[in-house]
Protein backbone atom coordinates (compact mmCIF):
# COMPACT_ATOMS: atom_id res chain seq x y z
CA UNK A 1 0.00 0.00 0.00
CA UNK A 2 0.96 3.52 -0.67
CA UNK A 3 1.11 6.04 2.09
CA UNK A 4 1.29 9.85 2.34
CA UNK A 5 3.26 10.98 4.88
CA UNK A 6 4.50 15.01 5.62
CA UNK A 7 7.68 14.81 7.15
CA UNK A 8 8.85 17.46 9.07
CA UNK A 9 12.18 19.25 8.82
CA UNK A 10 14.62 18.53 6.00
CA UNK A 11 17.54 18.66 7.85
CA UNK A 12 19.89 15.56 7.13
CA UNK A 13 17.47 13.01 9.17
CA UNK A 14 14.26 14.07 7.53
CA UNK A 15 16.05 13.89 4.37
CA UNK A 16 17.53 10.33 4.96
CA UNK A 17 14.45 8.99 6.60
CA UNK A 18 12.01 10.81 3.54
CA UNK A 19 14.17 9.14 0.53
CA UNK A 20 13.92 5.81 2.77
CA UNK A 21 9.75 6.51 2.04
CA UNK A 22 10.12 7.99 -1.00
CA UNK A 23 12.55 4.85 -2.65
CA UNK A 24 10.07 2.59 -1.34
CA UNK A 25 6.99 4.05 -3.35
CA UNK A 26 5.64 6.31 -0.93
CA UNK A 27 3.90 9.88 -1.68
CA UNK A 28 6.29 11.97 0.52
CA UNK A 29 6.49 15.88 1.29
CA UNK A 30 9.25 17.07 2.58
CA UNK A 31 8.87 20.39 4.67
CA UNK A 32 11.52 22.98 5.27
CA UNK A 33 10.64 26.36 7.01
CA UNK A 34 13.20 28.22 4.61
CA UNK A 35 11.67 28.50 1.12
CA UNK A 36 15.30 29.30 -0.26
CA UNK A 37 16.38 25.68 1.05
CA UNK A 38 13.30 24.00 -0.57
CA UNK A 39 14.14 25.69 -3.89
CA UNK A 40 17.57 24.20 -3.94
CA UNK A 41 15.78 20.83 -3.20
CA UNK A 42 13.37 21.59 -6.15
CA UNK A 43 16.41 22.49 -8.59
CA UNK A 44 18.77 19.86 -7.34
CA UNK A 45 16.93 16.80 -6.59
CA UNK A 46 19.00 16.40 -3.55
CA UNK A 47 19.45 18.16 0.08
CA UNK A 48 22.67 19.63 -0.79
CA UNK A 49 22.45 21.65 2.67
CA UNK A 50 22.48 18.91 4.84
CA UNK A 51 22.85 15.67 2.80
CA UNK A 52 24.73 16.21 0.08
CA UNK A 53 25.33 13.28 -2.48
CA UNK A 54 22.17 11.43 -1.94
CA UNK A 55 19.40 12.13 -4.90
CA UNK A 56 16.04 12.91 -3.61
CA UNK A 57 13.69 10.46 -5.41
CA UNK A 58 10.67 11.95 -7.41
CA UNK A 59 8.25 10.64 -4.99
CA UNK A 60 9.51 13.17 -2.44
CA UNK A 61 8.00 16.62 -3.26
CA UNK A 62 9.68 19.63 -1.00
CA UNK A 63 7.43 22.22 0.26
CA UNK A 64 7.36 25.02 2.44
CA UNK A 65 3.84 25.44 2.63
CA UNK A 66 3.22 23.66 6.11
CA UNK A 67 -0.54 23.34 5.75
CA UNK A 68 -0.28 21.54 1.80
CA UNK A 69 2.24 19.43 3.50
CA UNK A 70 0.07 17.60 6.12
CA UNK A 71 -3.46 17.94 4.20
CA UNK A 72 -4.22 14.36 3.04
CA UNK A 73 -1.66 12.68 4.80
CA UNK A 74 -1.95 9.43 6.31
CA UNK A 75 0.51 9.75 8.45
CA UNK A 76 3.21 12.85 9.94
CA UNK A 77 6.76 12.31 11.00
CA UNK A 78 8.79 14.97 12.73
CA UNK A 79 12.27 14.98 12.63
CA UNK A 80 13.31 18.68 13.52
CA UNK A 81 15.63 19.07 16.25
CA UNK A 82 14.03 18.90 20.00
CA UNK A 83 14.22 22.44 20.61
CA UNK A 84 11.51 22.96 17.63
CA UNK A 85 9.84 19.47 18.58
CA UNK A 86 7.21 21.60 20.53
CA UNK A 87 6.56 24.66 18.16
CA UNK A 88 6.30 21.99 15.13
CA UNK A 89 3.65 19.60 17.19
CA UNK A 90 1.88 22.91 18.34
CA UNK A 91 1.87 24.10 14.80
CA UNK A 92 0.35 20.97 13.54
CA UNK A 93 -2.57 20.51 16.50
CA UNK A 94 -5.27 22.40 14.82
CA UNK A 95 -4.79 19.52 11.28
CA UNK A 96 -6.16 17.39 13.83
CA UNK A 97 -3.52 14.65 12.75
CA UNK A 98 -4.56 11.24 13.59
CA UNK A 99 -1.43 9.75 13.82
CA UNK A 100 2.16 10.94 14.49
CA UNK A 101 5.73 9.95 14.54
CA UNK A 102 9.04 11.47 15.46
CA UNK A 103 12.62 10.85 14.78
CA UNK A 104 13.76 13.63 17.01
CA UNK A 105 15.79 12.59 19.75
CA UNK A 106 15.81 14.49 23.36
CA UNK A 107 13.84 15.76 25.91
CA UNK A 108 11.40 18.61 26.36
CA UNK A 109 13.35 22.08 26.56
CA UNK A 110 10.29 23.41 29.05
CA UNK A 111 10.04 20.51 31.09
CA UNK A 112 12.85 18.15 30.67
CA UNK A 113 9.95 15.31 30.28
CA UNK A 114 9.47 13.08 27.18
CA UNK A 115 8.90 14.22 23.66
CA UNK A 116 5.85 11.84 23.72
CA UNK A 117 4.67 14.11 26.32
CA UNK A 118 4.22 17.06 24.67
CA UNK A 119 2.53 15.34 21.52
CA UNK A 120 0.08 14.42 23.88
CA UNK A 121 -0.21 17.61 25.85
CA UNK A 122 -0.46 19.59 22.55
CA UNK A 123 -2.82 17.80 20.08
CA UNK A 124 -6.19 16.94 21.05
CA UNK A 125 -7.78 14.33 20.04
CA UNK A 126 -5.17 12.36 21.01
CA UNK A 127 -3.18 10.71 18.08
CA UNK A 128 -1.61 7.41 17.72
CA UNK A 129 1.95 7.87 18.53
CA UNK A 130 5.20 6.31 17.63
CA UNK A 131 8.94 7.32 17.64
CA UNK A 132 11.84 5.82 15.84
CA UNK A 133 15.05 5.44 17.18
CA UNK A 134 18.67 3.66 16.76
CA UNK A 135 22.08 3.64 15.65
CA UNK A 136 21.79 5.53 12.04
CA UNK A 137 23.77 8.52 10.89
CA UNK A 138 22.07 9.93 7.92
CA UNK A 139 24.55 10.52 5.47
CA UNK A 140 24.54 5.98 5.91
CA UNK A 141 21.24 5.86 5.69
CA UNK A 142 21.37 8.62 2.60
CA UNK A 143 23.75 6.37 0.66
CA UNK A 144 21.43 2.98 1.35
CA UNK A 145 23.81 1.65 3.59
CA UNK A 146 22.06 -1.17 6.23
CA UNK A 147 20.70 0.48 9.18
CA UNK A 148 17.98 -0.92 12.24
CA UNK A 149 15.80 0.65 14.05
CA UNK A 150 13.55 0.48 16.70
CA UNK A 151 10.02 1.53 16.70
CA UNK A 152 7.48 1.96 19.81
CA UNK A 153 4.21 3.18 18.95
CA UNK A 154 1.16 3.36 20.92
CA UNK A 155 -0.89 0.35 18.61
CA UNK A 156 -0.32 -2.30 17.12
CA UNK A 157 -1.67 -1.02 13.96
CA UNK A 158 0.78 1.97 13.76
CA UNK A 159 3.50 0.08 14.15
CA UNK A 160 2.92 -2.12 11.92
CA UNK A 161 2.41 0.94 9.33
CA UNK A 162 5.86 2.37 10.15
CA UNK A 163 7.55 -0.96 9.96
CA UNK A 164 5.79 -1.59 6.23
CA UNK A 165 6.47 1.61 5.29
CA UNK A 166 10.45 1.89 6.43
CA UNK A 167 10.98 -1.88 5.70
CA UNK A 168 13.48 -3.06 2.52
CA UNK A 169 16.32 -4.70 2.00
CA UNK A 170 18.56 -2.21 3.61
CA UNK A 171 16.67 -1.10 6.27
CA UNK A 172 15.04 -3.09 9.18
CA UNK A 173 12.74 -1.76 12.03
CA UNK A 174 11.98 -3.60 14.81
CA UNK A 175 8.98 -3.27 16.99
CA UNK A 176 9.29 -2.97 21.47
CA UNK A 177 6.39 -1.32 23.34
CA UNK A 178 8.40 0.73 25.38
CA UNK A 179 8.30 4.39 24.45
CA UNK A 180 9.89 5.36 27.79
CA UNK A 181 13.08 3.48 27.08
CA UNK A 182 13.30 3.89 23.38
CA UNK A 183 13.50 8.07 23.77
CA UNK A 184 15.48 7.96 27.17
CA UNK A 185 18.22 5.46 25.08
CA UNK A 186 18.27 8.00 22.02
CA UNK A 187 18.41 11.05 24.73
CA UNK A 188 20.95 10.34 27.12
CA UNK A 189 23.53 8.81 24.27
CA UNK A 190 23.64 11.96 23.05
CA UNK A 191 25.02 13.36 26.58
CA UNK A 192 27.34 10.39 26.58
CA UNK A 193 29.10 10.95 23.51
CA UNK A 194 29.76 14.54 24.25
CA UNK A 195 31.86 13.01 27.31
CA UNK A 196 33.60 10.26 25.16
CA UNK A 197 34.48 12.87 22.52
CA UNK A 198 35.70 15.17 25.53
CA UNK A 199 38.04 12.30 26.88
CA UNK A 200 39.63 11.10 23.02
CA UNK A 201 39.96 15.14 22.50
CA UNK A 202 42.07 15.23 25.94
CA UNK A 203 44.16 12.09 24.53
CA UNK A 204 42.99 9.81 27.55
CA UNK A 205 42.78 7.00 25.86
CA UNK A 206 40.88 3.89 24.97
CA UNK A 207 40.55 2.93 27.83
CA UNK A 208 38.87 6.14 29.68
CA UNK A 209 36.47 5.60 26.57
CA UNK A 210 35.66 1.99 27.60
CA UNK A 211 35.08 2.93 30.94
CA UNK A 212 32.86 6.21 29.87
CA UNK A 213 30.52 4.38 27.86
CA UNK A 214 30.29 1.22 30.63
CA UNK A 215 29.90 3.55 33.50
CA UNK A 216 27.60 5.58 30.82
CA UNK A 217 25.17 3.01 30.12
CA UNK A 218 25.24 2.15 33.73
CA UNK A 219 23.35 5.55 34.39
CA UNK A 220 21.14 4.86 31.60
CA UNK A 221 20.12 1.49 33.52
CA UNK A 222 19.65 3.36 37.10
CA UNK A 223 17.50 6.18 35.37
CA UNK A 224 15.35 3.64 33.22
CA UNK A 225 14.82 1.28 36.23
CA UNK A 226 13.22 4.57 38.05
CA UNK A 227 11.36 5.85 35.10
CA UNK A 228 10.00 2.71 34.24
CA UNK A 229 12.45 1.50 31.04
CA UNK A 230 12.40 -1.99 30.33
CA UNK A 231 16.22 -3.06 30.30
CA UNK A 232 15.99 -5.15 27.86
CA UNK A 233 15.24 -2.07 25.74
CA UNK A 234 17.91 -0.41 27.30
CA UNK A 235 20.83 -2.81 25.86
CA UNK A 236 18.81 -2.78 22.49
CA UNK A 237 19.24 -0.51 19.19
CA UNK A 238 17.95 2.11 20.92
CA UNK A 239 20.14 2.00 23.70
CA UNK A 240 23.47 0.46 23.63
CA UNK A 241 23.19 0.28 19.63
CA UNK A 242 23.22 3.80 19.02
CA UNK A 243 25.60 4.77 22.77
CA UNK A 244 28.26 2.64 21.16
CA UNK A 245 27.74 4.03 17.41
CA UNK A 246 27.46 8.06 18.88
CA UNK A 247 30.05 7.45 20.95
CA UNK A 248 33.13 5.61 19.05
CA UNK A 249 32.41 7.02 15.22
CA UNK A 250 33.17 10.43 14.46
CA UNK A 251 30.23 11.13 12.55
CA UNK A 252 28.65 11.59 15.40
CA UNK A 253 28.26 15.98 15.65
CA UNK A 254 27.78 14.80 19.66
CA UNK A 255 31.54 13.42 19.68
CA UNK A 256 32.79 16.01 17.76
CA UNK A 257 31.80 18.55 19.73
CA UNK A 258 33.00 16.78 23.13
CA UNK A 259 36.58 16.41 20.79
CA UNK A 260 36.72 20.01 20.34
CA UNK A 261 36.11 20.80 23.88
CA UNK A 262 38.77 18.02 25.07
CA UNK A 263 41.14 20.07 22.75
CA UNK A 264 40.95 22.96 24.04
CA UNK A 265 37.83 24.92 22.28
CA UNK A 266 35.88 27.27 23.79
CA UNK A 267 32.00 25.95 23.77
CA UNK A 268 30.71 28.41 21.08
CA UNK A 269 33.95 27.75 18.88
CA UNK A 270 32.85 23.59 19.21
CA UNK A 271 29.18 24.23 18.35
CA UNK A 272 30.70 26.14 15.53
CA UNK A 273 33.08 23.18 14.93
CA UNK A 274 30.11 21.15 13.99
CA UNK A 275 28.25 23.87 12.72
CA UNK A 276 24.77 21.39 12.80
CA UNK A 277 22.69 20.28 15.59
CA UNK A 278 24.37 19.12 18.87
CA UNK A 279 21.52 17.54 20.81
CA UNK A 280 23.20 16.79 23.96
CA UNK A 281 24.70 20.44 24.50
CA UNK A 282 21.22 21.33 25.34
CA UNK A 283 19.78 17.57 26.17
CA UNK A 284 22.32 17.71 28.78
CA UNK A 285 20.67 20.61 30.80
CA UNK A 286 17.16 19.00 30.82
CA UNK A 287 18.60 15.25 32.04
CA UNK A 288 20.68 16.99 35.31
CA UNK A 289 16.48 17.95 36.12
CA UNK A 290 14.89 14.79 34.97
CA UNK A 291 18.04 12.91 37.06
CA UNK A 292 17.40 15.15 40.08
CA UNK A 293 13.94 14.76 40.36
CA UNK A 294 14.06 11.35 40.40
CA UNK A 295 17.47 11.29 42.80
CA UNK A 296 19.23 9.27 40.28
CA UNK A 297 23.03 9.90 40.41
CA UNK A 298 24.86 10.49 37.18
CA UNK A 299 28.01 11.47 37.40
CA UNK A 300 28.93 11.65 33.76
CA UNK A 301 26.38 13.43 32.57
CA UNK A 302 25.97 15.80 35.12
CA UNK A 303 29.83 17.19 34.75
CA UNK A 304 29.00 16.86 30.74
CA UNK A 305 26.08 19.49 32.16
CA UNK A 306 28.28 21.43 34.41
CA UNK A 307 30.97 21.19 31.21
CA UNK A 308 28.78 22.72 28.59
CA UNK A 309 27.10 25.13 31.13
CA UNK A 310 30.91 26.96 31.67
CA UNK A 311 30.98 25.60 35.67
CA UNK A 312 33.84 23.83 34.92
CA UNK A 313 36.49 22.69 32.32
CA UNK A 314 37.60 19.54 30.88
CA UNK A 315 40.60 18.56 33.16
CA UNK A 316 38.33 18.92 36.39
CA UNK A 317 35.72 16.68 35.08
CA UNK A 318 38.21 14.13 34.57
CA UNK A 319 39.72 15.26 38.00
CA UNK A 320 35.69 14.90 39.64
CA UNK A 321 35.13 11.87 38.34
CA UNK A 322 38.48 9.68 39.42
CA UNK A 323 38.18 11.16 42.89
CA UNK A 324 34.60 9.98 43.34
CA UNK A 325 34.21 7.66 46.59
CA UNK A 326 35.19 4.00 45.44
CA UNK A 327 31.67 2.29 45.30
CA UNK A 328 30.73 -1.27 44.55
CA UNK A 329 29.84 -1.60 40.62
CA UNK A 330 26.86 -2.98 40.94
N1 LIG B 1 21.63 13.37 11.54
C1 LIG B 1 21.54 12.12 12.02
O1 LIG B 1 22.36 11.24 11.69
C2 LIG B 1 20.42 11.75 12.96
C3 LIG B 1 20.13 10.40 13.14
C4 LIG B 1 19.12 10.04 14.04
C5 LIG B 1 18.42 11.03 14.71
N2 LIG B 1 18.71 12.33 14.50
C6 LIG B 1 17.93 13.34 15.22
O2 LIG B 1 17.10 14.03 14.30
C7 LIG B 1 16.87 15.36 14.76
C8 LIG B 1 17.18 16.33 13.65
O3 LIG B 1 18.57 16.25 13.40
P1 LIG B 1 19.22 16.54 11.98
O4 LIG B 1 20.47 15.76 11.93
O5 LIG B 1 18.26 16.34 10.88
O6 LIG B 1 19.58 18.09 12.12
P2 LIG B 1 20.29 19.05 11.07
O7 LIG B 1 21.21 19.91 11.85
O8 LIG B 1 20.80 18.29 9.91
O9 LIG B 1 19.10 19.95 10.53
C9 LIG B 1 18.24 20.60 11.38
C10 LIG B 1 17.15 21.20 10.50
O10 LIG B 1 16.08 21.61 11.35
C11 LIG B 1 15.68 22.87 10.91
N3 LIG B 1 15.04 23.56 12.01
C12 LIG B 1 15.61 24.14 13.08
N4 LIG B 1 14.66 24.73 13.82
C13 LIG B 1 13.49 24.51 13.18
C14 LIG B 1 12.15 24.90 13.42
N5 LIG B 1 11.83 25.65 14.47
N6 LIG B 1 11.19 24.50 12.57
C15 LIG B 1 11.52 23.76 11.50
N7 LIG B 1 12.77 23.39 11.19
C16 LIG B 1 13.72 23.75 12.04
C17 LIG B 1 16.95 23.54 10.45
O11 LIG B 1 16.63 24.61 9.57
C18 LIG B 1 17.63 22.41 9.73
O12 LIG B 1 17.16 22.30 8.41
C19 LIG B 1 17.73 15.53 16.02
O13 LIG B 1 16.93 15.33 17.15
C20 LIG B 1 18.76 14.42 15.89
O14 LIG B 1 19.24 13.97 17.15
C21 LIG B 1 19.69 12.72 13.64
O1 LIG C 1 25.50 13.05 14.93
P1 LIG C 1 24.80 12.75 16.23
O2 LIG C 1 25.73 12.71 17.39
O3 LIG C 1 23.62 13.67 16.44
O4 LIG C 1 24.19 11.27 16.12
C1 LIG C 1 23.32 10.97 15.09
C2 LIG C 1 22.43 9.79 15.43
O5 LIG C 1 21.64 10.09 16.57
C3 LIG C 1 23.15 8.51 15.60
O6 LIG C 1 22.25 7.46 15.85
Amino acid sequence: MVDRIAVLGAGAWGSALAKVLGDNQHEVRLWARDADHVQAMVIDRENRRHLPGCPLPDTIEPTADFAAAITGSDWILVATPSVAFRATIRRLAPFRPQRVAWATKGLDADSGGFLHGIVEQEITPEPQIAVLSGPTFAAEVGQGLPAAMTVAASSDDFAAQMVDAFHCERFRLYTNPDMVGVELGGAVKNVLAVATGVSDGMGLGANARAALVTRGMAEITRLGAALGADPRTLIGLAGLGDLLLTCTDDQSRNRRFGLALGRGAAIDEALEVVGSTVEGARTAAELYSLAARYAIEMPICSCVYRLVSGAIDPARAVTELMERTPKAEV
